[in-house]
């Protein structure tokens, strides 16, 4: 398929900083819901979901999908680990059925010729009208958690990740968590001044604390159940230790030995026979290889080197 050369966007390496060297994500640009009577309707095989096993944004999608049982309606494809300077690329990890596209950024250009931001995973493609639904992994989830609930068995269209009652305090923590920890993470990572990098850093060690806090003596960031919030607080957890500590430089402290509560919560949710889709979505070979080795983080890490540690990825319960 012939495409624009749209390699200024791809390139990790060439993302732009701010004028004092911090790191601003973009917006996502595809931001439609599936609903009854809408442009998308819920229907079997009519979506496919685009994900990397390495990113903590598409992980949140993977999980919802497995928590809510859409494995049989809602397929999905994995790009290779290693993001390139032309973006996610196939195959790798598995060849994309839809069109044996080279590039996530092909299935881009199929939905707008004209795009001009990020070629971001997760992309939520709908094969009826043949474009993407939502490349938000944040909207995608609220998708997965309520507008296919009719298609499924009672007891998985009962888990509701979003409660009616919940939903204030679920707004107000993930705020926070977002902009400190989960995007933290990377505003730390992606600084280009020493003063942009500590800035971040501290925020996040101070949002972590405040996190500890809220777990102590608790399962569960919100209420007594599982929400949305402990699954996008979750997908950061994980990558800390085997790949934030060291890649992105957030070495104040380790998980495994810096923060008792958060490091129970992570393994009950890790090792959880109630949920397995939080271990089943998690792949550690993906997630340090992405980090350490891929053409994209070349700056960081010019030797890709992959650490062999933390040995074990995650300790038992
Ligand atoms: N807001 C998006 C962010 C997704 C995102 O930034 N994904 C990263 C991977 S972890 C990506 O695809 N980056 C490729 C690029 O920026 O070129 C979401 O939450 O869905």
């Amino acid at each position: 398929m012939a495409t624009r050369d749209v390699s200024h966007l791809t390139d990790v390496n060439k993302l732009q900083r701010e004028p004092d060297g911090s790191f601003k994500r973009v917006q996502s640009t595809f931001r439609n819901f599936i609903e009854p009577g809408g442009k998308f309707e819920a229907e079997k095989d009519r979506y496919h979901l685009y994900v990397s096993y390495g990113c903590p944004w598409a992980t949140r999608t993977l999980i919802v999908r497995k928590l809510k049982g859409l494995e049989s309606i809602i397929p999905v494809t994995c790009v290779s680990p290693r993001l390139s300077k032309d973006g996610w690329a196939f195959p790798g990890t598995d060849v994309d059925p839809l069109f044996n596209a080279s590039y996530i950024k092909d299935i881009y250009l199929r939905a707008d010729p004209d795009f001009s931001t990020r070629f971001t995973v997760p992309v939520l493609w709908d094969k009826k009208l043949g474009t993407i639904v939502n490349n938000e992994s944040s909207e995608i989830i609220r998708i997965f958690n309520s507008a296919f609930n009719h298609l499924l068995p009672a007891e998985k269209a009962a888990l509701n990740l979003y409660p009616e009652n919940l939903r204030a305090e679920i707004d107000q923590i993930n705020e926070w968590v977002y902009t400190d920890i989960n995007n933290g993470v990377y505003k730390a990572g992606f600084a280009s001044t020493q003063s942009a990098y500590e800035s971040a850093v501290i925020k996040l060690f101070e949002s972590l604390d405040r996190v500890a806090e809220i777990l102590k003596g608790r399962d569960f960031l919100v209420g007594e159940q599982l929400t949305e919030a402990d699954v996008r607080l979750f997908v950061t957890i994980i990558r800390f230790d085997p790949a934030y500590v060291g890649a992105f430089k957030c070495n104040i402290r380790t998980i495994r030995d810096g923060y008792p509560t958060i490091h129970a919560w992570l393994r009950k949710l890790y090792w959880s026979d109630v949920f397995p889709a939080f271990k089943e979505s998690t792949y550690f070979d993906h997630i340090k290889v992405g980090y350490y080795a891929a053409p994209a983080m070349a700056r960081l890490n010019p030797t890709a080197i992959v650490p062999v540690g933390p040995l074990p990825n995650i300790l038992p319960l």
